[in-house]
């Protein structure tokens, strides 16, 4: 009770405090509004409206529209008169049958006694008395109202039509530099010179707000339907002024498309609330992580930790040079090196000790700039492949056949489907070498699209998130995108995925230096961004503490009884792919099929190994076993005689050895 009796007496006190000025506010409402009603009746009277369409036509040149203008007018004005005339009329005949009654009631009234009169005649005199008291009375009431009631009138008609304006401000309180509401939102919106929402505001309309302020996180979140003619777009490129205008910093403004393109989303973090890093990392000095669950990655907008997904995700990280790049990729292995059962491979495609520490907790870690590092890396990512192979046919296996990896089978070593984390830092060199480039951008698309539900994770970090450097269909396909500071619409949308820009999801908004360690994230929660503010784990000058967190690992890895060098080599033993009895297979006993049809049918018939194959890649394996191609009807087919033959000389030696 107490709280509320001290807020309801501050609140009056606060209004006794604004007295004054409320008073000559309202004063000016009472001028303005008989302004209006002048205005207002002097275009009723001077067909005002129709004049000015006038008017507009004869600019234009629409002769037409100003003859209808002006025949309008003139209809108007007969209709006013002769609804003027009718009225007038009425009055005199309801006069001129009312009056002579009344003359001679009255005259009747003066001369004659009422006692002398007939007793009906005295008592509708004595009603007609009473009558005229009441009305008196009222009309004395209505003197002493009339006014008052007039003075509201005036003052309603001359409030303040701005959006964002009441009557009453807000009194001074706690938490008004957070405070955001729907009136402050229709303010702000109103001054971003946006010209539809311009007139919108103009015409006195009022914004719909299908979530109403309300708090979330570390700040206010509303959504509202914005009017004809503008798009979400359009709010999300006056960004600044939005800011300015909320009083806030652009970081702490976020106007992102909802649903459609003319729903905004609006979320404004408290002032101050996203300065300062997002403290300690959970993980640093205690504890392990199950990449299962994922791993504490950083801080959202919401003040929520947010557990980056690392099974079923891979992982494009990019922003401009000492932004953080590096720093969240360990972070994110350093939360891998916790989960005993996770194998790490590293490859850092430049000349830096940025995961050096990692070394003893990898299967397989190569940093340089040299040839030999990109090699290795796509001999991982070939290795990667066929592990990916393995593991498939390994699921195929098992009771039920499990779509994919879980913490169960994972669990299980005899199986050897850990989790393996695979982080290619500096990315782009590797796409961009002249001699590897190519082939390790076919097999990250390959195992971005079909490693996830084998447990087989990639996360890739870059300067240069453009279409040369990364390939298109790895920007397409990862699941997890994360920009920190960039510096264009390109390196945006390359990071975070098409038309992110233009949703108003712009890391090009976040300040180098300033917002180092903070990215704008997608994929990693359900939100459709996040701005996410990752956890530091120092590594720099004379101060590791990344060491000391894979010393962990190394001593949880072995109460766990699991070995490095186990999980460095697990038994890729994918059985070797008998491509000539795969041909035999796919002809179904057609004497001649043509090569495309065979390459099609390969293809369906083991995706993982034929997918890609060309006709050059069927002839080469034809010509391994003797044979080729043969022309017929114009198309190049393949004999089931030469496939039958081709498998008989293949046998024949080995039973004659047998
Ligand atoms: N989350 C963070 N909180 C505080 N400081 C950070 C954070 N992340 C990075 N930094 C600071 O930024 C510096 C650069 O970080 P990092 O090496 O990760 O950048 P980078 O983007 O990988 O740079 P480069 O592209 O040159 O490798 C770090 O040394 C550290 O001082």
């Amino acid at each position: 009770m107490a709280p509320r009796v001290a807020h309801t007496r501050a609140v009056i006190a606060y209004r006794l405090r604004k007295l004054p000025r409320d008073l000559a506010r309202l004063l000016w409402f009472v001028l303005r509004g008989h302004g209006r009603w002048i205005a207002k009746a002097w275009t009723w009277a001077t067909y005002g409206d129709l004049r000015a369409d006038a008017r507009a036509a004869r600019l234009t040149g629409d002769a037409e529209a100003r003859r209808k203008a002006q025949e309008l007018i003139r209809a108007d004005s007969k209709a006013r008169w002769g609804r003027a005339a009718i009225v007038l009329h009425r009055c005199v005949v309801a006069a001129s049958g009312v009056a002579p009654v009344a003359l001679m009631l009255w005259c009747v009234d003066s001369w004659m006694a009422r006692t002398d009169m007939w007793p009906w005649l005295a008592e509708l005199l004595g009603l007609i008395d009473r009558g005229w008291d009441v009305l008196k009375a009222l009309a004395s009431v209505l003197l002493l109202v009339a006014p008052v009631g007039w003075l509201v009138a005036a003052a309603w008609e001359g409030r303040s039509r701005e959006p964002g304006t009441g009557w009453l401000t807000q009194p001074d309180r706690e938490d008004a530099d957070s405070w955001i509401d729907e009136r402050m939102v229709s303010k702000a919106l109103a001054h971003l010179g946006i010209s539809p929402l311009n007139t919108f505001f103009k015409n006195g309309g009022d914004l719909l707000y299908s979530v109403p302020a309300r708090r979330d996180g570390n700040g206010t979140y509303v959504q509202l339907r914005l009017p004809l003619g503008t798009t979400a777009d359009m709010v999300a490129d006056r960004r600044d002024k939005l800011a300015a205008n909320l009083a806030r910093a652009k970081l702490e403004t976020w106007p992102t498309e909802g649903d459609e393109a003319g729903v905004l989303d609006l979320w404004v973090a408290d002032k101050g609330a996203l300065a300062g890093g997002a403290g300690e990392w959970p993980l640093q000095y205690d504890g392990q992580a199950d990449v299962f669950d994922g791993v504490p990655f950083g801080l959202t907008q919401r003040g929520v930790v947010v557990n980056a997904p690392l099974i079923e995700a891979n992982w494009l990280i990019g922003g401009r040079p000492g932004q953080g790049k590096s720093a969240a990729l360990r972070t994110l292995l350093l939360g891998a090196a916790l989960d005993p059962s996770a194998e790490l491979w590293i490859f850092v495609m430049g000349e830096s000790p940025d995961f050096d520490p990692f070394q003893p907790r990898t299967a397989r870690y190569r940093m340089g700039m040299d040839d030999a590092v990109a090699e290795a890396a796509v001999a991982a990512l070939e290795d990667l492949l066929t592990e990916m192979e393995r593991r498939g046919k390994v699921l195929g296996e098992q009771p039920g056949r499990p779509p994919k990896v879980s913490r169960k089978l994972a669990d299980k070593p005899r199986l050897v489907l850990h989790p393996l984390v695979c982080a290619i830092d500096e990315c782009h060199e590797l796409f961009q070498h002249p001699k590897f480039g190519k082939r390790a951008a076919e097999h990250a698309v390959r195992l971005i699209k079909r490693g996830r539900k084998y447990g087989i994770v990639l996360l890739l970090a870059t300067q240069s998130p453009t279409k040369d450097s990364i390939p298109r269909e790895v920007t397409r396909n990862v699941s997890c995108g994360v920009a920190f500071s960039v510096a264009d619409q390109v390196a945006n949308d390359g990071l975070l995925g098409s038309g992110r820009y233009r949703a108003g999801i712009r890391a090009t908004d976040l300040r180098m230096k300033t917002d180092r360690g903070t990215c704008v994230a997608v994929g990693v929660t359900d939100a459709s961004f996040d701005l996410i503010r990752t956890f530091y784990v120092p590594f720099e000058d004379e101060v590791d503490m990344v060491t000391p967190v894979i010393e962990r690992a190394l001593s949880i890895m072995s109460e766990d009884g699991r070995a490095i060098a186990g999980n460095a080599h697990p038994e890729i033993e994918a059985a070797p792919v008998d491509h000539l009895a795969d041909v035999a297979t796919v002809m179904r006993d057609e004497r001649r099929v043509p090569t495309r049809v065979v390459l099609a049918r390969l293809a369906e018939h083991n995706a993982a190994e034929y997918e890609r194959w060309t006709f050059s890649d069927l002839k080469a394996i034809l010509g391994e076993s003797g044979f080729g191609p043969r022309k017929s009807g114009g198309v190049q087919v393949v004999r089931a005689e030469d496939v039958r033959e081709a498998l008989t000389r293949r046998a024949a030696p080995q039973e004659e050895s047998g």
